[in-house]
């Protein structure tokens, strides 16, 4: 068996690696500064915020999640050494998966990654293409998050939509920081509280039907300053992009008002400049702190869609891969009913890695 690891970032290298159902799964980043005192305290709250196992909503798995540091750390310190923190795989249930290595299932990774990679790759529990990777992922972010407001940055997400239900978008102009803590603080991370019980009736309703539903997360990077970024392939909508699309399930992203911009008019869409005091602001910000792929110091505001979750217990079609026959499949072990709830820190946590990266290399 071979383990798969994925990189990103240029000035910051965060490495993921491990499998679902292998012994750990876990992360090492080069770039750090030596010398940073990391808040496991703070590192572990982040984390049990995209925990499996913790609502009715999710995956019954149950995983502590604990980080346990390889290298990279002395005194509570990092070093000049790449830090590498794993964390244990401790409840596994591989049984869930023999039948779904010739019967793959729609819309996971099963298929595709079985011609790639045959029986190289351990597969179970979805392997190396699992949300478990997710987890090592929050690890980095939680650092990045840390670092951040060294420079003043704070990030925040909430459920933006599940199924046709919406929350209250973030106001693209007024968003403060104070907004994020009461998020942070919440199961169920929505502005309005009302709306989150419809999305809860939403989820409960697929559910009981055997299926799952999909939804929408949106984040926002407030005092980023202006001028990160730069044109083309340099730019914050590219860079931000690669990582997010690194999420499971992730498809689709909007920056600023997104597609809605291709139905308005100019003199709609563009967000006049006045000044505030010294600062250059816009009145609205469709833009979405974005101009030419670089930061316009305005909030930074993005929609990442996520797709229903795969794996539902309602018969479906498949094949056998081995016999060449079509053949009907029913898919039996622990899933999230709504990928959604789970990923709004794990958005926050890909947002605060893809710009700790930009503002290292500015
Ligand atoms: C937080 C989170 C939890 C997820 N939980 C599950 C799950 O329990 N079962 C499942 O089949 N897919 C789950 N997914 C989605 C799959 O991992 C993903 O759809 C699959 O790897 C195929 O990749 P793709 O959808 O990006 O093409 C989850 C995704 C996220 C972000
Ligand atoms: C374990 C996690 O979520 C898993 C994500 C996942 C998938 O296919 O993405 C499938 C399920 O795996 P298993 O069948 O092993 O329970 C989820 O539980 C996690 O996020 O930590």
């Amino acid at each position: 068996m071979i383990t798969l690891s994925s990189s990103f970032g240029k000035n910051l290298k965060v490495t993921i690696f491990g499998g679902s159902h292998e012994n750990h799964i876990g992360v090492t980043i080069h770039g750090l500064p030596e010398g940073i005192a990391i808040d496991f305290d703070r590192m572990k709250k982040f984390l049990a915020r995209r925990a499996p196992g913790n609502s009715a909503f999710t995956t019954p798995r149950k995983e502590p999640d604990t980080p346990v540091v390889q290298s990279g750390l002395s005194h509570g310190k990092t070093t000049s050494e790449p830090l590498t923190i794993i964390i244990e795989n401790t409840n596994t249930r591989s049984g869930d998966y023999a039948a779904l290595r010739d019967i793959p299932r729609p819309a996971h990774a099963d298929y595709p990654a079985s011609v790639k990679y045959g029986d190289s790759v351990n597969m179970s529990g979805g392997g190396p293409f699992s949300a478990r990777m997710t987890a090592p992922l929050c690890i980095a972010g939680a650092i990045a998050l840390q670092l951040l407001e060294d420079w003043g940055i704070s990030i925040g997400a909430h459920i933006y939509s599940i199924g046709t239900v919406h929350d209250t978008p973030f106001d693209p102009v007024l968003v403060r920081t104070e907004d994020f803590a009461s998020l942070r603080e919440k199961s169920f991370p929505v502005l309005n509280e009302t709306k989150g019980y419809a999305m809860g009736d939403v989820i409960q309703t697929a559910m009981a039907e055997g299926d799952s539903v999909g939804g929408v997360v949106e984040c926002c990077a407030l005092g980023v300053p202006v001028g990160i970024g730069g044109p083309m392939y340099d730019s914050i909508e590219g860079h931000l992009s690669q990582i997010f699309f690194g999420i499971p399930a992730v498809k689709g992203i909007e920056f600023g008002n997104g597609f809605q911009c291709s139905a308005l008019r100019g003199s709609q869409n563009n967000d006049p400049f006045f000044m505030d005091g010294n600062t250059v602001k816009t009145v609205t910000n469709n833009h979405g702190g974005i101009l030419g792929g670089i930061s316009s110091g305005m909030p930074l505001i993005c929609r990442l869609a996520f797709k229903p979750t795969p794996s539902i217990s309602k018969e479906q079609h498949s094949v056998s891969l081995s016999n060449k026959t079509n053949q009907i499949l029913h898919i039996t072990g622990r899933h999230d009913p709504c990928v959604v709830i789970r990923a709004v820190p794990v958005v926050e946590a890909a947002m605060a890695i893809g710009l700790l990266d930009l503002l290292s290399g500015n």
